[in-house]
């Protein structure tokens, strides 16, 4: 019980927070001083496969320091999915260590993973990865309710979060009726639904026409300018154009990790109407 309470004080006090972030855009100037929140320490994935073995992974070392925008591009097969596994802790490297707030997440139990895991990040994924039996406000409360948090201040939070991506009016819908970017703008109201740090999207845009993918990736570009720390796997050269960092794999090794110095930044964020 006493845990509950300090689950629904944190979430309650983050969303004053959170609104005011979201409302008051300023630019995120990454310091090169700021926090490294997700490590990867020479990483290595290989995935067996019968008599022979498939290496998505080489050696791999990253830093992502907090308030980055990261996009994390190459072509198909360099192993960006594999990749984002790792920084999302999602899957276990065959040699190296990852660390997720100086944690190393191998010395971590299952249960303390997930907990940290649940806190840290939220995933955005190209299908959505939305229930379909659930309306958006159950797809959305859902993480809420894993955090345990009680009923009443998760649909507060949840009808929050929905109305921050312009989706106050759609909460009982179920995915079927929601088009694709309204899909995705549900999936990104999950993953800010326990106020993470962290947005961790692959490909998400991935499944959408461009007018729509641009408005999913200005929704991003926002979260980022009022504090959140933005990982986008892409392999869209044009959608990397709008992060602040670009970090580039070829076979599974990391060829390019640098400022993006021609970042483009979308007009009248402050007017953002998803509507
Ligand atoms: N579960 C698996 N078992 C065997 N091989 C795998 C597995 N997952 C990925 N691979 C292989 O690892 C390499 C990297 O795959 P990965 O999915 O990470 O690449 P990607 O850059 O995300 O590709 P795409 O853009 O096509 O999704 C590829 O050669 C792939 O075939």
């Amino acid at each position: 019980m006493e845990n509950n309470e300090k689950t629904i004080e944190t979430v309650s006090s983050t969303e004053n927070t959170i609104q005011t972030n979201i409302q008051n855009t300023v630019q995120a100037d990454i310091k090169e001083d700021s926090e490294v929140i997700i490590s990867l320490r020479n990483i290595w994935k290989i995935y067996p496969m019968g008599d022979y073995k498939v290496t998505a992974l080489k050696d791999i070392n990253l830093d992502i320091r907090k308030g980055d925008f990261v996009a994390i591009i190459g072509s198909s097969g360099s192993g960006k999915s594999t990749m984002m596994n790792m920084i999302g802790c999602l899957d276990i490297p065959t040699e190296g260590d990852v660390y997720l707030y100086d944690k190393n997440i191998s010395k971590l139990s299952e249960s303390n993973l997930s907990e940290l895991r649940g806190r840290s990040i939220g995933f955005i994924f190209q299908q959505y990865n939305l229930i379909p039996s659930m309306s958006a406000l159950e797809n959305v409360m859902l993480p809420l309710q894993f955090q345990d948090v009680n009923d009443k201040d998760a649909k507060k939070r949840t009808i929050r979060v929905l109305e921050m991506v312009g989706l106050g009016d759609r909460i009982k819908n179920l995915p079927t009726q929601l088009s694709g970017g309204q899909q995705q703008r549900v999936s990104i109201a999950r993953a800010l639904a326990c106020n993470p740090d962290i947005l961790l999207a692959d490909e998400p845009t991935g499944a959408l026409d461009s007018k729509t993918g641009t408005q999913v990736l200005k929704i991003l570009q926002k979260l980022w300018k009022s504090g959140k720390t933005i990982i986008m796997i892409t392999h869209d050269l044009n959608l990397a154009k709008y992060a602040n960092t670009q970090v580039e794999l070829k076979d599974g090794q990391i060829i390019r990790n640098e400022l993006n110095k021609n970042r483009k930044d979308f007009e009248g964020l402050d007017d953002l109407n998803l509507e």
